[in-house]
């Protein structure tokens, strides 16, 4: 069976084509803050991104023919984790979603391109996936509700794979996962729900290359009623524009660690800044967790910073062992997914 993987991420987009359980081809790109700041809304990029992916394809001679197509799943309505076929409703939410990132654009490229192919086109473990604990919901405002919204897929993907390295299930550990990334979430994960998570998007949890993270309440909403901002503005201020891109002009974790590792500022005060917050969401998780976490994983692009990571280390490696399984797990994990609906072990959901 040939699986094509379609992953488009906040600052990059990523492909793969699989041979059953053999990835034969992978590739993908960074997107720098020059190309991606020349879209006024994100679903504008999806003409870039699927030209992109075309391109790579052609250049290595790789045919449309695939026995499934699957795409990072978006921001869809809350539901439970599993893989979804891409139907008409699922398009529509997703082109009419009320929050703007770019995973709402894999699973529609994933169905445009698994039409060219005659293929089936799939979504799995969305960043939606919603198993907060009734205590988490809760704000002090009746209004607000907290919600889920993660790096689902590769949290859950990451933290089956280190249970089976130590020969254990999921659904048996206690852990601590934080996916660093353009955006980062760190999840509670108790016996294979997580249970509490930073909402990425939405201006919770740590400052990230490109999201504001927590900020504190009445000054922003000074800023929304300042009159210097629209709301579009400021909603990009949180999650886009904000974190390292608008204190550094930069989202490119590998140039802005290397300075930082050699001291230089601006740069080493805010990825500094930056760590001490993630220590912080880790910290609260813990706290979520009664303490009895087995072990923290660090995932995503940065877990590749050793500066990052080093300068983690010292303040979080007393709660528990510290993991760190770099990059995400996120292409086999859709690709797996995609094969096991096709062989028939998976349920295939449908998406209402
Ligand atoms: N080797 C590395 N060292 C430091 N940062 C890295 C490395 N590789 C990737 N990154 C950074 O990780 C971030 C992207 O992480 P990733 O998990 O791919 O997230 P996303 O899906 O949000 O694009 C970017 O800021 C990128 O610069
Ligand atoms: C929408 C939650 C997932 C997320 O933040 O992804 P990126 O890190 O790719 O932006």
């Amino acid at each position: 069976m040939r699986i094509f993987v379609i992953n488009p991420g906040s600052t990059s987009t990523k492909i793969a084509v699989y041979d059953d359980e053999k990835p034969v081809w992978m590739t993908g790109a960074h997107h720098p803050v020059s190309e991606l700041s020349t879209f006024k809304h994100i679903s504008d990029q999806y003409e870039y991104r699927k030209d992109f992916i075309i391109k790579r394809l052609a250049d290595a001679d790789i045919k449309l023919d695939f026995d499934a197509v699957i795409g990072r799943g978006g921001l869809l309505h809350p539901l439970s984790g599993g893989v979804y076929a891409v139907n008409e409703k699922m398009k529509y939410d997703l082109l009419h979603a009320e929050r703007e990132h770019a995973c709402n654009l894999g699973a529609l490229i994933a169905a445009e391109i698994a039409d060219e192919c005659g293929c089936p086109a799939y979504t799995a473990d969305p960043v939606v996936v919603d198993e907060l604990c009734p205590e988490a919901r809760l704000t002090g405002i009746p209004d607000i509700e907290r919600k889920s919204i993660f790096h689902a897929l590769n949290q859950k993907a990451i933290a089956r794979k280190y249970a089976s390295s130590l020969g254990k299930r999921y659904e048996d550990m206690r852990l601590i996962v934080a996916h660093l990334g353009g955006g980062m979430s760190i999840g509670a994960h108790l016996y294979g729900r997580v249970i509490d998570v930073n909402n990425a998007l939405d201006g919770e949890g740590p400052f990230s290359p490109e999201r504001a993270g927590t900020l504190p309440a009445g000054q922003l909403v000074d800023i929304c009623f300042s009159g210097k901002y629209t709301l579009k503005q400021v909603k990009q201020l949180i999650s886009g524009k904000g974190g390292l891109t608008a204190h550094l002009g930069s989202n490119d974790m590998i140039t802005i660690s290397r300075k930082a590792e050699e001291g230089e500022e601006p740069y080493k005060g805010v990825v500094d800044a930056m760590v001490y917050t993630i220590a912080k969401q880790i910290g609260a998780m813990y706290v979520a967790m009664s303490g009895k976490v087995e072990a923290i994983i660090l995932t995503g692009g940065i877990a590749h910073s050793d500066y990052c990571v080093d300068n983690l280390r010292p303040r979080i490696d007393y709660l528990a062992p510290i993991v760190v399984m770099p990059g995400e797990n996120e292409m086999g994990s859709l690709a797996y997914n995609a094969l096991g609906v096709l062989r028939g072990e998976l349920p295939l959901k449908e998406y209402e």
